[in-house]
């Protein structure tokens, strides 16, 4: 397994992270278990940071949420200076009550709720990302209402689909995000904004994929919307202020991920946006989630029975599954692992690493060598930081594992395991079903 971060095996021959011995992590808070090596989320913000400053292009990063949102994970991102991207109430009400900056913060999504809408309004948040004409109308009825000018950004689909290893020019994009290009939804959008008293057009948005290793289609989006801007100019008048390009830098799952450095993606991106917007600058934004937090994140289990199908397969199940580990299953993500409490034995045979639910496609990873591992071992499985808590679920009411934060050998814990009383607490038995109540007596 390659060690990320602050990861490294100890005198002990523990897997350690974030100076905490992960041995010791799971006798204090239990298994599974998230840790979340809070330096490397630092590291990474500050990358961005960094990068933009050497190209000297004006811009923001914000961390988007959906990646994985605690109110801990959003008092880093305030603290690193970032700006946030939610998706819906949930993430903002935890940005808030976390003490996030409403200022900083920005609204996507393609089916807000009024409610949502009323929040972010309510609260102040810096802007929102308009997706489809239905919300214009809410956003705009709801901002007079309460005598608001409302920033808009309007999200784009400019005929790009980013895959993991390569993209493809879809020309119309079938997508049930933003306001498509090519078919003249943009500039109608424009227009729109351009003649409302309610809404102030700050710019564009799109975003192209997820888990990206090439900076080719970020550079034909931006070209794209270069041609658009421009167009745009001359027709309304309007100058893009805000150009945000979404997310989607890779990350390394393992040793076939070669992802860019991040300072790469943003001198790429700096570089376009310098050229096909020649006649006026906007502000870049990014708003990455997993190259934040994904590679910082490991989860812990504890390993319990092996079943051996002679030369066939050799399954390890361990105390979770796709409840907490759903990419696997999900996209055919794959993993690396090595066993925490034996970090450097050296690995003897090639196992299956499944989930303790009852789903034929509960894996978490295939084919992986290992030591000969016993009952009891510590699997560590790495880059689980982005999209697994998040992502999480009680599917055969298995409670969600808890979260702790690692840096200089203190461990927080930033989520709590979830406890059987969690799982009914939002159950109701109606009075004809209580016991002893049977209508059929
Ligand atoms: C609109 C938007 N922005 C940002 C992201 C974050 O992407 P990533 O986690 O790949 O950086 C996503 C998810 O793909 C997204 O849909
Ligand atoms: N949840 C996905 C990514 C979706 C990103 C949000 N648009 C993953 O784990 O890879």
């Amino acid at each position: 397994m390659h060690l990320h971060g602050t990861s490294r095996i100890n005198a002990a021959g523990h897997l350690e992270i974030g100076g905490c011995d992960t041995v010791d992590l799971v006798k204090r808070f239990g298994s599974p278990l998230y840790v979340v090596d809070e330096a490397r989320v630092r590291e990474q913000m500050r990358r961005y940071k960094q990068a933009f400053r050497e190209t000297g292009f004006s811009s923001q990063v914000a961390y988007a949420s959906k990646a994985f949102s605690t109110m801990a994970m959003c008092r880093i991102v305030e603290e690193e200076g970032l700006f946030l991207d939610v998706v819906s109430e949930g993430e903002l009400f935890t940005a808030l009550e976390a003490g996030f900056p409403p200022s900083r913060i920005y609204f996507h999504g393609n089916n807000k709720t009024l409610r949502e809408l009323e929040m972010g309004l309510d609260a102040d948040i810096y802007l929102f990302v308009l997706d489809n004409f239905v919300e214009m109308e809410m956003l705009q009825t709801l901002a007079r209402s309460r005598g608001k000018k409302v920033r808009v950004l309007l999200r784009t689909t400019p005929g790009i689909e980013a895959h993991t290893h390569n993209y493809i020019q879809t020309g119309q994009e079938d997508s049930k995000f933003g306001f498509d290009l090519s078919s003249g939804q943009v500039l109608k959008a424009v227009k729109r904004v351009l003649s409302s008293n309610d809404l102030e057009l700050e710019g564009f948005h799109c975003h192209i994929g997820s888990q990206i290793f090439e900076v080719d289609g970020f550079r034909m989006a931006i070209r794209k919307l270069g041609e658009f801007a421009e167009e745009t100019r001359h027709v309304t008048g309007f100058t893009t202020r805000i150009l945000n390009l979404g997310g989607g830098f890779g990350i390394r799952y393992n040793q076939n991920d070669q992802p860019l450095p991040i300072r790469d993606y943003v001198k790429a991106i700096s570089e376009g946006v310098q050229e096909s917007f020649p006649h006026h600058l906007p502000e870049i934004w990014l708003e990455p989630g997993r190259s934040i937090v994904g590679e910082a994140g490991t989860t812990l289990y504890t390993i319990g029975t092996v079943k051996e199908i002679p030369g066939v397969r050799k399954y390890v199940a361990v105390d979770g599954g796709m409840n907490d580990h759903p990419r696997t299953a999900l996209y055919q993500a794959s993993y690396e692992a090595i066993l925490a409490n034996r970090a450097s034995a050296p690995c003897e045979e090639t196992v299956s690493v499944a989930g303790k639910l009852c789903e034929t496609g509960d894996m978490l990873i295939w084919d992986i060598p290992l030591p000969k591992v016993n009952n009891g071992d510590i699997l560590a499985v790495s880059c689980t930081g982005a999209y697994h808590y998040s992502m999480s679920n009680n599917y055969n009411r298995v409670a969600r594992p808890a979260v702790a934060f690692v840096q200089n050998g203190q461990a927080d814990l930033v989520v709590r395991r979830e406890t059987l009383a969690d799982l009914i607490r939002n159950d109701r038995i109606p009075e004809r079903l209580k016991a002893g109540e049977s209508s059929s007596s």
